[in-house]
């Protein structure tokens, strides 16, 4: 699969599966296309050559039938994307408000067990000013999964909150996926908080997928792009200015292990 914006191509010859109930980390350094491989699962950019199945189905381009794929989909953005002049609560209720057609009472009790899920039952009637970033972060992680979605798919879930929070983050996704049975997508830098609960790892760079396998298989890797990227250092075969990435050859992708026999995303 190619996936371009505008003339540019940001990732070229890339190839992966996300397996049913795994959590998949894309790990990368800025500017590498993470969010742009985010964007093609979605729908929202479609591909310049190959393909890409949500649920063993080809992610449609007409618009409404994509509406229905996305009600599928859970997507917790960079920001929160919360309402300020709503409440934690109404946040959370309002895409069982536009998409379903429930009763107000069951709204408010499916609005009760999402925050209950995230551990903010007490907090339905809290103003975003009034929550922490962690707090926020939750709160947007409860509106996410209001409408069951078997895909979660997480852009940067880590931006702005504390070791503590990005901790508790952390185990809340592996928890959800664990006990919702979903598969899950994380789009993050943060390398040394996503690895212990990602079953598989994929590495964008230099316009590929330049590694993917588990989390030890990265940790064990002698690549020398590998290490750079682990070590944050800013010196090596990651172009610090990814513009100039241009220039390089794609490095090839190697396919991904798939661990299930119906995965949850296929791009090829
Ligand atoms: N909507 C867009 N239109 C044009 N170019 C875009 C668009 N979105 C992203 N890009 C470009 O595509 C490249 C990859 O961006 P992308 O956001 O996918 O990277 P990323 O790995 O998610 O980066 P970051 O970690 O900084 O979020 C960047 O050079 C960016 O400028």
């Amino acid at each position: 699969m190619r996936l371009d914006r505008g003339a540019r191509t940001i990732l070229s010859d890339i190839d992966l599966v996300v397996p049913r109930g795994s959590i998949t980390a894309i790990l990368g350094p800025s500017g590498s296309g993470k969010s742009t491989l985010l964007a093609a699962l979605t729908g929202e950019l479609a591909p310049a050559a190959g393909s890409v199945e949500v649920f063993g189905q080809a992610v449609p381009r007409r618009h409404r039938e994509l509406l229905e794929l996305r009600k599928g989909i859970g997507v917790l953005l960079q920001g929160n994307g919360l309402l300020t002049d709503l409440t934690a609560g109404e946040n959370v209720a309002l895409p069982l408000r536009a998409h379903t057609r429930l009763p107000p009472p069951v709204i408010e009790q499916l609005v009760l067990m999402k925050l209950h899920a995230v551990g903010l039952r007490t907090a339905a009637d809290l103003y975003p000013r009034e929550l922490s970033g962690g707090m926020a972060r939750r709160v947007a992680l409860a509106r996410a999964l209001a409408l069951d979605p078997p895909l979660m798919l997480y852009d940067e879930p880590l931006t702005g909150l504390d070791p503590i929070a990005s901790g508790v983050i952390m185990s809340l996704i592996a928890r959800l996926n664990a006990t919702l049975g979903l598969s899950s997508v994380i789009v993050s830098h943060h390398v040394r908080e996503t690895l212990p609960i990602a079953d598989q790892v994929l590495v964008t760079a230099n316009r590929g997928i330049v590694f993917a396998g588990t989390p030890a298989e990265l940790e064990a890797s002698d690549d020398p792009l590998l290490r750079q990227f682990l070590r944050g250092e800013p010196d090596g075969p990651i172009a610090f200015d990814p513009a100039s990435a241009a220039s390089h050859e794609a490095t090839p992708a190697s396919p991904a292990t798939p661990g299930a026999s119906r995965p949850a995303t296929e791009a090829r």
